[in-house]
Parts: structure tokens; sequence; C-alpha cells
């Protein structure tokens, strides 16, 4: 298969490098064209790697596979801008926490095959093109039942280049979740600017339970199925597994980026108001974040 990965971040380049360990075929799409640019992996053990990969800017004939690294915001400019150029013949694979990039994709691109996947892998980019893997994690892909055999053979040779990739039945079940475990620790963290452990303090515990009960009432209403009890329990889990780490809205907001609030909260309070749905929390959260938050709108 050729692959071509869209954006060299942190992640882009997480699953570039991999992909190049295993000899697939794989470019990179970027702002810039670099043909033999170096990319650096340092693993998990300390060692690095360093391979050669030609960078374009538009998407070459015969990629079959686009994965899509993006931040949830950039995708629809990045693919809008590619319509003309990309192939029929190429999947694409939308990489990304948030939610609210496929419908308006699958409108752009009718024809399109078009597969979402959620990572819990850990990357930092420490330098342009140097990336640290600083966390194991997995992968799960899904798509239409249609397209499942190719899915299935692209999740194949991610799996062979990072585990553990796996194919979902059931993605938007999976997506949902990662949504609700974004949604509780994402704007808390960013708003207290403290690590993902520190919401196991005991006076978080009322603020996270009403975050997954708003959430489970959306869901319910999506036609998706989650107890807010067990979904509590898995944000804590997933507090404890990360509690050294920042989380990706902390870092933004500390960093005076432009955050995925949009397609975190902002997705879950746009769901609610199509159901009629008032979130008094995730809206309080989500203004406290937007205040915060570096808008590419704002003028002065
Ligand atoms: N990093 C991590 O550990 C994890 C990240 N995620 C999620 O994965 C997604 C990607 O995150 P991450 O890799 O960290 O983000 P990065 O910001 O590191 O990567 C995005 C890259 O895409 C580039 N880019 C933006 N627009 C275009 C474009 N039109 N054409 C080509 N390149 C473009 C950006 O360049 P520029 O900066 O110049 O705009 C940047 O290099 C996010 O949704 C994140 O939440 C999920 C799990 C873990
Ligand atoms: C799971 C979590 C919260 C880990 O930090 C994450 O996905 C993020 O930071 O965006």
């Amino acid at each position: 298969m050729n692959w071509q990965i869209l954006g060299a971040g942190a992640i882009g380049s997480l699953f570039a490098s991999h992909l190049a360990q295993q000899n697939q075929r794989i470019t990179l799409l970027t702002k810039m064209q670099q043909l033999g640019q170096s990319l650096a992996l340092t693993k998990q053990d300390g060692t690095t790697y360093t391979y050669s990969l030609n960078a374009f800017t538009q998407v070459q004939d015969d990629t079959q596979v686009l994965l899509v690294c993006l931040k949830a915001f950039q995708v629809l400019p990045a693919i809008t801008a590619l319509t003309d150029s990309l192939p029929r013949t190429t999947s694409l694979v939308l990489m990304h926490n948030g939610m609210g990039t496929l419908e308006p994709l699958t409108k752009l691109l009718p024809e399109q095959t078009i597969f979402s996947a959620t990572t819990t892998h850990g990357a930092l980019l420490t330098a342009p093109f140097s990336v640290t893997h600083t966390g194991a994690g997995s992968t799960i892909i899904g798509g239409n039942e249609k397209d499942k055999a190719l899915g299935q053979a692209i999740t194949a040779q991610l799996n062979d280049a990072l585990p553990n990739a796996s194919w979902s039945d059931d993605i938007t079940h999976k997506l949902w979740l990662k949504l609700a475990i974004n949604c509780a620790i994402n704007p808390l963290t960013a708003i207290h600017q403290v690590k993902n452990g520190a919401l196991l303090q005991p006076q978080f515990k009322p603020v996270l339970a009403q975050i997954c009960q708003e959430f489970c009432q959306v869901a319910t209403r999506q036609g998706l199925t989650f107890s807010a009890e067990e979904l509590l329990q898995q944000v804590r889990q997933v507090a404890h597994a990360t509690g050294n780490n920042y989380s990706s809205m902390n870092r933004d907001i500390h960093h005076g980026r432009r955050s995925e609030n949009d397609a975190i909260l902002g997705y879950l309070l746009q769901c609610a108001a199509q159901h009629q749905l008032h979130l008094p929390l995730c809206q309080q959260l989500y203004q406290q974040v937007q205040q915060l938050s570096y808008s590419p709108n704002a003028s002065g």
C-alpha cells in the first residue's frame, strides 16, 4: 500500500516513522515540499532512528491511504484545499481528537472512502521532524461496513508498524467514548492548568460526575448506550494512567495556541442543541476555555 501522511506534527511523525521502519512506501504531505527530508524518531527506550522521506504539498497520484494527522480544526480547510487533486482511489483515515469533521467531509467528498481512527499513543514533537514516542497506546479504526475489507487491510499494516491497532465494527461508540474522556479531562486540566492526575483529587469528583451525566444525556439521544457511573470510572482510570501528563488542551492554552475546544465540548453542545438539551456545566466549561483560548479571528 502507498501511504501519505497529512501533517508532520507529533502524531503524523510518529506514524510516518513507524511505517517507514516497516519499509512501507510512504511520503509526507506538508506545507512545504522537501525531497529527502530526514525524520527522527526517539523511541521510549531512548534510541533514535532517522528516516529519509519525501514531503510534498499535494496528494500523490498513487497514494492509496492518506492518514490525516491534523488538529480537528485544521482538517476541513486542509482537505478542502486538496479536493481538486485528490484521487478518487485514495482512502482517507481521520486521526484526531474531538469530532465533527466526518459529516462535512462526507458531503464534500461523497465518492471518497473515509475511515475514522482514534489513538491513545503519546507523541511529542521536540523540533521540526523530530518526534519522541512518549507513551505506548492503542489505535482503533472503523468506517462503513461496505469498506470493511479495505479498512481491515489498512489496520493490519498500521498494526505491523505501531501496535496495537485494531478494527472496530462500532467506531462511533469508540469515538464517543474518547469524546467523553476528552470532555471531562481536557477542559478542567486546561482551566486549572494542572496535570491529568490532579483530577483524582476529591474536589473534582462531583464535577467529573456531572460532566459524565450531561454527556450521557446527549449520547442517549444520539442512540448510544453509556452509563454515567462507568464513564466516570473510565475517566478516572485515564486520569490515573496519564497522571503525570498534561492534556493536549492544557498545553494548547499554556502555549497560547488554538485548542480543540470546538471539536470536543463544542461538538457535544452542538449535538445537545439539536436535541433541545441544556448542559449547564459543559456550557460553562466551554465558555471558560474559549475565554482562555487563542482565537484566530480576535482583533487587537
Ligand atoms: N500528540 C499526541 O500525543 C496526541 C495527539 N492526538 C490528537 O491527534 C491530532 C494531531 O495532534 P498532534 O500531532 O499532536 O498535532 P500537531 O499540531 O503536532 O500536528 C499537526 C501538524 O499538521 C500541520 N498542518 C496543519 N495544517 C496543515 C495543512 N493544511 N497541510 C499540511 N500540514 C498541516 C501542522 O503544521 P503547523 O503547526 O505549521 O500548522 C502540524 O505540523 C490532534 O487532534 C490531537 O488532539 C491524539 C492522541 C495523542
Ligand atoms: C486522553 C487525554 C486526556 C490524555 O492526555 C487526551 O487525549 C488529550 O490530552 O487530548
